[in-house]
């Protein structure tokens, strides 16, 4: 029974799905390397801890959509794999998810690391 559902198996799952799309997805791998190196920024400047939480949900938003942009395309190309408008609407859709985050995390970077980088550069 689906309600039935123990815990350890729900983890499992979500696990075995961040693996899985680590290994076939070159984008997902390359926003996890750079919330990565964000986070090593985050903390080379010594951030306070209001804009690295900011930042935390920055990362996991852009992670969030690449996952889920992921889900979308996997079932879109199970379900059409032919070329259908509402496939192609479903799919550019979910990559628009992922530029929507992307976009608004670098703007929140460049504004939380814009100071500390002029104080370390020009003294
Ligand atoms: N079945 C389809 N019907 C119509 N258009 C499609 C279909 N599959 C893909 N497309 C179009 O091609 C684009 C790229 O789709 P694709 O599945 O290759 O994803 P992608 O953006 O290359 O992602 P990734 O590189 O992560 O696989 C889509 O955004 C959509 O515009």
């Amino acid at each position: 029974m689906k309600s039935m559902r123990k815990w350890s198996d729900v983890f499992r799952c979500a696990i075995e799905g961040i693996i899985h799309s680590l290994r076939t997805e070159r984008n997902l791998r390359i926003h996890l390397l750079a919330g990565i190196l964000v986070m090593l920024a985050a903390l080379f400047f010594q951030l306070p801890p209001r804009d690295i939480a900011l930042l935390l949900v920055m990362i996991a938003l852009v992670i969030s959509a690449e996952l889920l942009n992921t889900a979308i395309e996997k079932a879109v190309d199970l379900i059409s794999p032919d070329w259908h408008e509402l496939a192609k609407f479903a799919k550019d859709a979910a990559a628009a998810a992922v530029l929507v985050a992307a976009i608004i995390s670098v703007i929140v970077a460049i504004l939380l690391f814009y100071q500390p980088m002029m104080n370390l550069f020009l003294g």
